[in-house]
């Protein structure tokens, strides 16, 4: 039977939560995880700070939960008058399997087929290829990009729909799977660039996985020499209109942008974010709640 956990998820005000994370882990003896906001951005600056945040710990539900429960409301009834003085709510406990806290995604990332000819397969299923498939075995680890995204999976069916790409850049290589996918498709040149270090490490796995050669490198966007026929940003819609300028001066002319990470509702903020770049929208692409621009250099 699978492993199964208390979660006990603590909303607190933002100032307690190094606080409470740090007696948190000390009392369960496993990780916190600490709730992301969801921002149409990967940068920081001039975001607003919530007031509050949701710490969630992990216990052996075998141990006394009552006594760690007391434990926890002594904690923060001792630490609210120092972070605004207000009431914190009591912390609530779920019980879940441990397949949905730390491994679940495996179970939903099987051999995909994208486009025409791509499938990306995890390196731990079987899978046997028609002629003709380009496939790219993979292995996330903590990087975005297993291809069950719709953001990436537009992405490659863009890709695939321009042929014989020769020169590429990825910029927000993720687990380097758009990258990988370039050398399939024929290009001769791919570099792959993300400003996570970590993220160019797993890209870096998987590409020797699949034999091939991509220039992986944290280098800004800016100082990335060259253009390129192909570039893809599978980014955010706040990022990909701040990068517009830089974006657009990497498209050879005759080459193609092509842009995603769009929530359909924000198409219309990109569009215009690339109005005067100087390159034509030449295709849209959609799907679930996800929006793929592909742009062209007429030049
Ligand atoms: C949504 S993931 C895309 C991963 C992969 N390319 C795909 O399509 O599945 C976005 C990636 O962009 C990276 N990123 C965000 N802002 C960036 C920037 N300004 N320059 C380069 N990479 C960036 C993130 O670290 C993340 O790995």
């Amino acid at each position: 039977m699978d492993k199964q956990w208390a979660e006990v998820c603590c909303q607190v005000p933002a100032g307690l939560v190094d606080l409470l994370a740090d007696f948190l882990v000390e009392l369960s003896g496993n990780g916190v995880s600490i709730d992301n906001r969801a921002l149409d951005t990967f940068t920081l600056d001039g975001i607003e700070e919530l007031d509050t945040a949701t710490v969630r710990a992990y216990f052996d539900p075998a141990t006394d939960m009552a006594g760690q429960i007391a434990q926890i409301e002594r904690f923060l009834g001792d630490n609210a008058a120092a972070f605004g003085g207000a009431p914190i709510p009591a912390p609530t406990v779920t019980l879940i399997r441990d397949e949905d806290w730390a491994t679940g995604w495996r179970q939903h990332f099987v051999p995909t087929r994208i486009g025409r000819h791509l499938v990306i397969k995890p390196t731990w299923e079987p899978f046997a290829p028609e002629p003709g498939d380009q496939v790219i075995e993979l292995d996330p680890g903590m990087a975005f990009g297993t291809g069950t995204h719709p953001t990436t999976r537009l992405c490659l069916e863009a890709l695939e729909t321009l042929g014989r790409p020769d020169r590429v850049l990825d910029v927000g290589t993720g687990s380097g799977i758009l990258a990988i996918a370039a050398v399939r498709l024929g290009a001769r040149q791919v570099i792959g660039t993300d400003i996570d270090p970590d993220a160019v490490i797993v890209a870096g796995e998987n590409c020797a996985l699949n034999g091939v050669e991509v220039e992986l490198v944290t280098t800004p966007l800016a100082l990335i020499p060259g253009r390129f026929d192909v570039v893809l940003a599978n980014i955010l819609a706040e990022d990909l209109v701040r990068m517009a300028g830089d974006l657009a001066a990497k498209v050879a002319a005759g080459g193609h942008l092509i842009l995603s990470g769009i929530l359909t509702e924000r198409e219309a903020f990109v569009v215009e974010g690339f109005g005067r770049s100087g390159l034509a929208l030449v295709a849209v692409s959609r799907e679930g709640e996800w929006s793929c621009l592909v742009y062209r250099n007429e030049g």
